[in-house]
């Protein structure tokens, strides 16, 4: 058959990779609707699919098929986005290579000679399946702003304090564990400010030797000290009419905070081993994964710096507070990585997903990509399992029935009242609400103890009913059994 003849229509073409087309599979599947499209090869395949309108495709499989020819089949189906079903001979599916081909990269399989209901069903289902996939797939228009995924509450409070800090001049603070974003936080409200089109200077505090830090910040003149061969500009001149972001603010030197206050105080600062000072209008933003307050208290950090930097402050939200954030941010990161696989991937496994919240991601959002990016190396299956993310088990559902939650309020309402009440059963079915008789069989019902406990269970009972119980003990006159 030609290809050239039989162009792929958006709706219902089917495109058929064999040596050889007969004419009667090709009538029967026009009968029903079917725009079939013929390949020979994987690379005229390939060509064909580089096109796009095609969702379904049939592989016929060789009776004499050899590793080599599966891994072509599996690299032109990994770079389309068609589901594909195999034709394969009988007792193929018994072989090893065959089952893991067809359960790794086909939605499903038929038996040849195969042209009958079990073919179509097959082609319209998996029609169907690409469609949906489609719909499903297309691009979200809000996954988030200012470059960041997350549409969780407390990211939206993130958002909206960005728009806000943009709108001013003045030093910003962003506070939150490593990995949260803070770095792209603050070049959110760069690029949102009037300096965005200015430059924007990131200097990492933590990562550069206290003896280099300041010139680095301020820079130097000619000969300032040995080896200054040069002038060098510093950052923050480097950083003039934009944005200079300090970030490890909290591992920086005592000397240095000395230096840095000084430029936030007056505005100017002076180069090491210059004579004069330069005034420079930079906004600074900064930012650390420790306790600033903390630091301060202890002296680690100057407390008037503290109050320079910290005129605006955001926090960035930790990953295992931001809901379904996760699940969004899992697949941002298997679609920027998904090309480094050997397959093609539908996605996250269930286990996967369940695993994934249920993790608490200290490394927040720099570890969670980083483990989709593992995973996608090293995973065997189409779709990404707690497995290959390297997470483990969600923990057994520790989840209580209705009946359950409701005897342990009855427990504690009926242990409290008793406490209350000295252990007067009179008075505690009162302020019950029931008889005297329903509590006595309510407390043998629930297994309480219908007398004061004895000394040694206070602190036990201390945990359930809090200090009250056991005040109220002590002073304990009216026994139930009296
Ligand atoms: N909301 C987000 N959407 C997409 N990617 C994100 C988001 N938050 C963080 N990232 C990515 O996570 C990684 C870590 O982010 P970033 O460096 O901004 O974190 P950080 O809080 O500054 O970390 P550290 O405290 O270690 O410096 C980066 O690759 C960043 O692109």
């Amino acid at each position: 058959m030609n290809t050239a003849l039989i162009q792929p229509c958006a709706e219902r073409t089917v495109l058929c990779i064999s040596p050889k087309l007969d004419q009667d599979t090709v009538d029967a599947l026009a009968s029903v609707g079917w725009h079939v499209v013929h390949a020979k090869s994987t690379q005229q395949a390939e060509k064909l699919l580089e096109r796009g309108a095609i969702k379904v495709a049939l592989i016929e499989l060789p009776k004499e098929c050899t590793a080599q020819v599966l891994s072509k089949f599996e690299a032109c189906i990994a770079h389309s986005d068609a589901t594909w079903i195999a034709q394969v001979w009988p007792g193929q599916a018994e072989d090893l290579l065959m089952r893991r081909f067809i359960l790794d990269y086909c939605f499903d399989f038929v038996t040849l000679p195969c042209l009958d209901e079990r073919l179509l069903f097959a082609l319209g289902h998996a029609h169907g399946l690409s469609v949906l996939r489609e719909t499903m797939s297309s691009p979200e228009p809000d996954l988030g702003r200012h470059e960041m995924i997350g549409q969780s509450e407390p990211m939206q409070l993130l958002y909206r304090g960005i728009d806000k800090c943009a709108r001013n001049n003045a030093p910003v603070f962003i506070a939150g564990e490593s990995g949260t974003g803070k770095e792209l936080t603050a070049r959110a409200i760069h690029n949102c400010s009037s300096r965005g089109r200015k430059p924007y200077v990131a200097i990492n505090c933590a990562a550069i030797p206290p003896t280099l830090l300041q010139s680095e910040l301020f820079g130097h003149e000619r000969g300032a000290f040995t080896g200054a061969l040069q002038r060098k500009i510093g950052r923050i001149e480097a950083a003039a009419e934009g944005t200079l972001f300090l970030d490890e603010i909290g591992d920086m030197p005592h000397e240095c905070q000395a230096v840095l206050l000084r430029f936030l105080q007056e505005g100017t600062i002076e180069r090491l081993g210059g004579e004069g000072t330069v005034r420079v209008d930079v906004r600074v933003i900064s930012a650390t994964h420790v306790n600033l307050e903390e630091a301060v208290a202890e002296g680690r950090f100057r407390a008037d710096l503290y109050h320079r930097l910290c005129v605006l402050r955001l926090a960035e939200p930790p990953l295992r507070e931001r809901g379904s954030d996760i699940k969004l941010l899992a697949e941002h990161a298997l679609a920027m990585y998904k090309q480094d696989g050997p397959r093609k991937f539908r996605g996250f496994s269930s286990d996967a997903v369940t695993a994934m919240f249920n993790y608490d991601w200290p490394g927040n959002v720099r570890e969670l990509i980083n483990c989709v990016r593992r995973a996608v190396v090293m995973a065997e299956g189409r779709f990404i399992t707690a497995a290959d993310l390297g997470l483990p088990d969600a923990p057994h559902s520790t989840g209580r029935t209705l009946a359950e939650v409701r005897n342990e309020a009855e427990r504690i309402a009926i242990q409290q009242a008793l406490t209350r009440h000295a252990y007067s059963l009179s008075g505690a079915a009162a302020e019950l609400g029931v008889s005297r008789a329903t509590l006595y069989r309510l407390l043998n019902a629930i297994g309480l103890r219908s007398e004061p406990p004895a000394m040694k269970d206070l602190r036990l009972l201390d945990a359930h009913v809090g200090q009250n119980a056991k005040t109220s003990a002590l002073r304990c006159t009216e026994h139930l059994s009296q």
